[in-house]
């Protein structure tokens, strides 16, 4: 699992060790981390391309610039040209700044080192960043962008929101960030985590708190060796709980969470999911949500509707009917709302694929007709993109636009999580997954070529025959966008339009590689 944690729980875990440790010793093991990551990627190509390799150094007034002062000096020992851009002089980092000075570095004032280098180090704004980037850093990022340099971001992107991922004006766009302790919740989500790049943890010892190493995963402990080391002496009490805000789900995760039938399976045991979607006019949702079913973990997929022979005729493992959820039989978990129109006979599906008293994933037509009881039971998983989010959050008296809930997805999907009192998958960029309480999931495996239409009906029927295996919302959600993205990537094979049909065709392959070992997250 990848955790993120919040910036207030990375101030309190730092400052409980930075009682414990010399004066300096945190800031000393992120440059080190960072110094070895940039070595690496000026070497990448070309050996020794340390030496005599232009490195930019953009500093701004906190420890952010510290950091990358102190990196940009030890780069300049091993024979770097380092110049630094100090973009409020009169409050840089004096200590990084007369480190990188002792080291042979510059200060700079002169825009085309930015253009001219092999690599620069954003330093400008790390945790304790607010609101968009300030103007003096624009010019320098921008000389930046239009350079060839590999842009490393020091902690994370500036002007990247580090606990809600919100982009609210100008950012950094980096090529690769090296973050300290712990992934920040705004590394993992979109906007944000599109100015990233690749991540690169840092072990700078903040694991301890937590008795583990910082993100359940193998990290880089840095040139100095040091972050590895165990700070435990005579006191061997944690500092702090484990305390993350946003997880997401690695291969290893999904394979444990599958659905695997034992030799007492029958059809029944494995679950039976309804789908009450499609209707005469619109069948193809429900056909596109029986199909992604299929390939869900359950031992049958029964559907209740108007588009039953459609389905039957595309599926002919399916159960259908041509009545309600409340005539079907039984099922263990209910889709309901995928093409559904929003007329009184959906609305009767709808209330009765909700009182049949098993989990219900209600999604597109479903998730409108349910904004008017602005309720929802407790095991419920709804299924909304951007804009039925907004329809959701206006059932329970939150004004907001598309463009907001896409800004901020943590923030809509946990009220609305809160506000219904289930759990609610946002689709989009980046898919949330998230419960009343406890960590958000993020779903890692998303593409660009996963909008488009009838994508979701396939992420309803997969999701809805998960939660009748038995999975929870929470994982049933979370390992289907896992899935479907993962489909996705492999239909499309990278920047190939799919059609929602190639996803389904591409679960089984998808389902493959998720349960062995060696698979598959980017
Ligand atoms: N925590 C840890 O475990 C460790 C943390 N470490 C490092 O420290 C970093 C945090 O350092 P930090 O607290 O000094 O804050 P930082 O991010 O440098 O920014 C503060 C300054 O930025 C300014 N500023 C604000 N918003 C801005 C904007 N939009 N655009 C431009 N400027 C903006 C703000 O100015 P002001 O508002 O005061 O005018 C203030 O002066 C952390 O990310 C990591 O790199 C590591 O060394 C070791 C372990
Ligand atoms: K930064």
């Amino acid at each position: 699992m990848r955790r993120a944690h919040a910036v207030e729980w990375v101030r309190a875990a730092e400052g409980e060790l930075i009682a414990r440790l010399p004066e300096g010793t945190l800031m000393q093991r992120a440059a080190a981390g960072l110094a070895a990551t940039c070595a690496e990627l000026l070497r990448e190509g070309v050996p020794g391309r340390v030496y005599a390799s232009r490195v930019l150094v953009l500093a701004g007034s906190g420890d952010n610039g510290g950091d990358a002062l102190y990196a940009g000096a030890r780069l300049a020992r091993r024979g770097a040209r380092v110049r630094a851009a100090l973009l409020a002089p009169a409050r840089v980092h004096a200590g990084g700044l007369a480190a990188l000075l002792a080291a042979g570095g510059r200060v700079t004032d002169d825009l085309a080192e930015a253009e001219r280098a092999d690599l620069v180090l954003d330093g400008i704004v790390g945790i304790g960043g607010r609101g968009p980037l300030r103007d003096t850093a624009l010019p320098w990022v921008d000389a930046a962008g239009r350079g060839a340099a590999t842009v490393v971001a020091v902690d994370l992107p500036s002007g990247v929101d580090p606990d809600s991922g919100a982009v609210p004006g100008a950012a950094v766009h980096a090529d690769v960030t090296v973050t300290f302790g712990t992934h920040k919740p705004g590394l993992l989500v979109d906007p944000g985590a599109s100015y990233a790049g690749v991540v690169r943890p840092v072990d700078i010892g903040l694991g301890e708190v937590r008795g583990a190493g910082a993100d359940g995963e193998a990290l880089s402990t840095g040139a100095s060796g040091a972050a590895g080391r165990s700070l435990r002496g005579a006191d061997t009490t944690p500092l702090l709980l484990d305390g993350h805000v946003v997880e997401a789900l690695q291969q290893e995760d999904v394979a444990a969470l599958l659905p695997a039938p034992d030799a007492e399976s029958d059809k029944y045991r494995r679950g039976v999911v309804g789908i009450a979607a499609g209707s005469a006019r619109y069948p193809g949702a429900a056909v596109l949500a029986v199909g992604a079913a299929l390939h869900g973990g359950v031992g049958a997929v029964r559907y209740a509707g108007a588009a039953a022979r459609e389905v039957v005729r595309a599926h002919p493992e399916a159960l259908v009917g041509e009545g309600g959820p409340k005539d079907a039989g039984r099922v263990q978990a209910w889709v309901v709302g995928p093409g559904l129109s929003q007329d009184a006979e959906a609305e009767r599906a709808v209330e009765e694929a909700l009182d049949a008293g098993v989990p219900v994933l209600v999604d597109a037509d479903g998730l409108r007709l349910l904004a008017r009881r602005g309720a929802a039971p407790a095991d419920a998983l709804l299924t909304p993109h951007a804009g039925e989010a907004v329809a959701l959050l206006a059932g329970i008296g939150v004004t907001a636009t598309s463009a907001q809930v896409e800004a901020e997805r943590l923030r809509f999907a946990r009220e609305l999580a809160r506000g219904y009192g289930c759990t609610v998958l946002l689709k989009g960029s980046t898919t949330v997954v998230t419960g009343p309480h406890g960590p958000a999931r993020v779903n890692p495996t998303g593409t660009a070529q996963l909008a488009t239409a009838g994508s979701g009906d396939v992420l309803s029927g997969l999701a809805g025959a998960l939660l009748a295996a038995g999975l929870t919302p929470l994982d049933a959600g979370s390992v289907a966008a896992y899935l479907h993205g993962l489909a996705g990537r492999l239909a499309s094979g990278g920047d190939v339009p799919v059609a929602a049909g190639a996803i389904t065709a591409a679960l089984p392959e998808a389902w493959r590689r998720s349960c062995h070992s060696g698979g598959a997250t980017g």
